[in-house]
């Protein structure tokens, strides 16, 4: 349950259920069969329509979303009393309502854990949770890395790990997140509206690779800055162009602009591996990306710098922005 005392109500924030043009014939959003021979294709141009698409045919075993989907289930049904126990996110730990360390809130609670060390989380029986994530994490990572070589083979990028390998490093500074939305009391879904779950942000990362169960939340916005809702899929995966492929791609794709609104009725549950590079990596445009004498749109930064700066950053801005090279007039 997420704790909510009187004047922490007065924190969230809300969205008018106003109908955007887009909402009226919403585009589809782009599905793209793994299994298929023309699946590269189709990540291309997601990635530079939306920077957003769903994956089926994945490879990752049902039982092992399953399992933790289950465990996650089990952790997030303790009293908050237990649950707090795992630790406040420093940057991980268990988090409650308090999302980052720049005032910004949402009615979630969540587990914010690394990638390359054995989670501590405080429940009945840790082993069994660790040995959940640990195949879970393990699958999606292998089904990720195949999805960033079909990126570099659609780009013509030689060789065809240069993005992939980024993950795949023992010293990769990729996170993992379990996000746990109760439904949304009537008291503060005020008429027409929506309350925000989690606020509108891009992922800073490479990709993103999201699951959540069959309730629905999420949302994208599109170029036109309208906002579709993703019907949810729990057989299948939803992959996001952060902002280090922004860059990467010099731009060509964009990092998708998302965010969750509560549910008033259902509990939402999803799970996103955030594919991070290793902290001294330099983040910069592939030089097989850029023709003749395009320039970089960025300035040199080091994915600790990138990190360093989106720490003191507010969940809706735009952490581009600070690497961005002023262009000459
Ligand atoms: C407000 C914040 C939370 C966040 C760190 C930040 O200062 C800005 C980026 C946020 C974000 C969004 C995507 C992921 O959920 C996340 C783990 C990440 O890497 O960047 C969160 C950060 C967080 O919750 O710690
Ligand atoms: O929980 C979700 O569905 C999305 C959450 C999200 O965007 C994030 O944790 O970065
Ligand atoms: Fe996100």
């Amino acid at each position: 349950m997420v704790i909510l005392s009187k004047p922490a109500i007065e924190q969230f924030s809300y969205i008018r259920n106003k109908q955007p043009a887009a909402a009226l014939f919403p585009p589809l959003i782009p599905v793209v069969d793994l299994s298929k021979p023309d699946s590269k294709h189709q990540i291309i141009k997601a990635c530079e329509e939306f920077g957003f698409f769903k994956v089926i045919n994945h490879g990752v075993p049902m039982e092992f979303i399953s399992r933790l989907e289950s465990e996650a289930t089990k952790f997030f049904s303790l009293p908050f009393c237990e649950k707090e126990k795992t630790g406040q996110p420093k940057p991980y730990g268990y988090g409650n309502k308090r999302i980052g360390p720049n005032g910004d809130v949402g009615w979630v609670e969540y587990l914010l854990l690394t990638t390359n060390q054995d989670p501590n989380i405080s429940t009945e029986n840790p082993e069994i949770f660790r040995a959940a994530l640990n195949n879970y994490m393990a699958a999606v990572k292998e089904m990720a890395c195949e999805i960033l070589e079909m990126v570099a083979d659609g780009l013509k990028i030689q060789p065809r790990n240069a993005l992939s390998k980024l993950m795949m490093d023992e010293q990769s500074d990729s996170v993992f997140r379990l996000n746990h939305y109760p439904p949304c009391p009537d008291v503060l879904q005020s008429l027409n509206s929506n309350v925000i779950g989690f606020g509108e942000h891009t992922d800073p990362q490479i990709i993103s690779v999201l699951r959540s169960n069959n309730t629905s939340g999420l949302q994208i916005s599109l170029k036109d800055g309208s906002w579709i809702s993703v019907p949810p899929d729990h057989h299948s995966f939803f992959i996001n162009v952060g902002d280090s492929l922004q860059v990467m791609t010099n731009g060509r794709f964009k990092s998708v602009k998302h965010r969750v609104v509560a549910n008033s009725v259902k509990s939402r549950l999803s799970m996103i591996y955030f594919c991070g590079p290793p902290l001294s990596e330099k983040i910069a445009p592939l030089p097989s990306l850029m023709r003749g004498d395009q320039q970089s749109l960025y300035k040199e930064f080091t994915w600790f710098e990138y990190k360093r700066s989106a720490y003191s950053s507010r969940l809706a801005d735009n952490r581009l922005t600070h690497f961005e090279k002023i262009a000459a007039s």
